[in-house]
């Protein structure tokens, strides 16, 4: 989307209320609410940029979705914004991301946890902005939009299915990267908060399931975007799968009642092939062969050697791990290569949902959110999803006491079945692209818990000594 309109506002400690002020009306704008933002921003759980400094605003788009002078009821903003912060690489873009915020005189107490701050000055001053997703009335405005899809301001809104109005809309209380709102337990909505030029694979890679007929993913019903050559993917919503509990629960449950978790771990690697092999049939699926193949292991040591870098607890294993990884460049000279297709990109118990009636459903294919989108919607093995999964029966046994290794062994044993059962193919048949991605996903995990969980570190840790030995075995 190009910026060539947009306003700028740079906040410094001593001049933060000092800002340039444009002569437009989106322009006056960004001003009077920078300082607002600046401090309420950093403390969303959806923020990336943490740890970093907040320097500036760049407006993207500003599209007043109802009016903000009153004559409407609340009034409701919406914002695509670039956060300017202090890089951790040169070739880092600032992030954007998406503010839907509603506009009041006054917050009534039950809004009180969703205030971003009173305006000072500027088009909205004396007036309270707060995070509109929490207000039912500006939520109810947003699914009126589905239901008459169109373009509004830089928004285009899209349908598939007719959708019901007056659905009672609730923010989903969940750790999340994202945000989302669940109308009437019949539709959840999840709004995209950092937001990357070209089509979400969200959004993607279930209405590419959807075609294929492959209902182990809920289906997108309707979305919004902000149009363009690379479209910005801002939300999707897809029906909502009431009285389902997450894979990691369950898990996590059936340790603390001493059970072992073998029927679901199969049912999960038969799902977890379905959906592989509704993808391939989709999308394109180029083989991994040579070249592809020292691309995608020098992926892997470039990470490796960024996370090292990171987490200094990870150098003394830095050799052994690399042995997994260069053997898979060995083979991929001397063999005739891999199938390669669209995966979900960060496959774990606690991606996968079962309903009521014991129907295993996987969700959020965004892939990892550390990635540049390009790369997570880059074909690759599917054994990346299973060593995901394989990883994640290890972190709920970790995770609970006393630990329980067999636990975790048999279940990663009972979901290699039923892939194969699925899929014709044992993903244990590939075990030096298994164990390579496995490190890998084992890497990634050592960051996000030294950045986001640091009581957790041990957890890829002990997974890290083990493949370290068994690569160098
Ligand atoms: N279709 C659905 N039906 C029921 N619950 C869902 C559905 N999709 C997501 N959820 C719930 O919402 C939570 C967050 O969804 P997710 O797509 O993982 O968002 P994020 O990318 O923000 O982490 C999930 O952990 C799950 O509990
Ligand atoms: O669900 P997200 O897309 O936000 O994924 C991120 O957070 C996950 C933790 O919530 C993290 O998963 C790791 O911890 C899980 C247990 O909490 C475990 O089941 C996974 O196997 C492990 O990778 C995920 O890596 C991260 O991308």
């Amino acid at each position: 989307m190009s910026e060539a309109a947009s306003t700028h506002v740079a906040l410094a400690k001593s001049t933060r209320n000092s800002a340039t002020t444009g002569s437009t009306k989106d322009g006056a704008l960004l001003p009077s609410l920078a300082p607002l933002l600046h401090e309420w921003l950093p403390r969303q759980r959806w923020f990336a940029g943490k740890g970093r400094p907040v320097t500036g605003f760049r407006l993207v788009s500003a599209t007043e979705m109802v009016p903000l002078d009153g004559t409407a009821g609340p009034g409701l903003l919406h914002l695509l914004l670039r956060v300017e912060q202090p890089s951790r690489s040169v070739r880092a873009a600032d992030d954007c991301y998406q503010l839907l915020l509603g506009v009041r005189t006054s917050l009534p107490p039950l809004l009180a946890g969703a205030l971003v701050g009173r305006v000072e000055r500027g088009p909205l001053a004396g007036r309270t902005v707060y995070d509109a997703l929490h207000d039912p009335r500006l939520a109810d405005v947003l699914l009126e939009r589905f239901r008459r899809p169109g373009s509004l301001g830089s928004l285009r809104f899209e349908r598939t299915a007719a959708i019901p109005a007056g659905l009672a809309p609730r923010v989903l209380d969940a750790e999340q990267s994202n945000s989302s709102l669940v109308y009437g337990d019949a539709f959840i909505l999840k709004i995209f908060r950092r937001v990357f030029p070209g089509t979400n694979p969200d959004l993607e890679l279930p209405l590419a399931l959807g075609g294929e007929g492959c209902e182990r993913v809920p289906a997108p019903v309707a979305w919004f975007e902000a149009p363009g050559p690379e479209p910005l993917t801002l939300g999707v919503l897809q029906p909502f799968l009431q009285g389902a509990r997450d894979g990691w629960q369950l898990a996590l449950a059936a340790l603390a009642a001493g059970r072992d978790f073998l029927p679901e771990a199969r049912a999960l690697g038969r799902a977890t092939a379905e959906v592989h092999t509704a993808l391939a049939a989709a999308l394109p699926t180029p083989a991994l062969r040579g070249t592809q193949t020292r691309q995608l292991v020098a992926g892997m040591i470039e990470r490796l050697e960024a996370a090292a870098q990171a987490v200094p607890a990870l150098v003394p294993y830095v050799p052994g791990l690399r042995a997994a990884f260069d053997a898979v460049t060995d083979l991929g000279i001397r063999g005739s290569g891999w199938a390669q297709q669209r995966v979900h990109g960060d496959l774990h118990l606690g991606q996968t949902l079962r309903s009521a009636d014991g129907f295993w459903s996987l969700i959020d294919f965004e892939g990892e959110p550390a990635r540049p989108l390009p790369e997570r919607r880059m074909p690759a093995p599917p054994v990346r999803d299973v060593a995901g999964m394989l990883r994640s029966f290890d972190y709920a046994a970790r995770s609970h006491r006393p630990w329980n290794p067999e636990w975790a062994a048999r279940c990663r044993a009972a979901y290699c079945e039923g892939y194969a059962q699925a899929s014709g193919s044992d993903p244990r048949g590939e075990p030096e692209l298994l164990r390579a991605h496995e490190t890998d996903k084992a890497v990634y995990e050592v960051v996000y818990e030294a950045r986001h969980r640091p009581d957790w570190l041990p957890v890829p840790m002990a997974a890290i000594q083990r493949l370290a030995q068994s690569a160098a075995a």
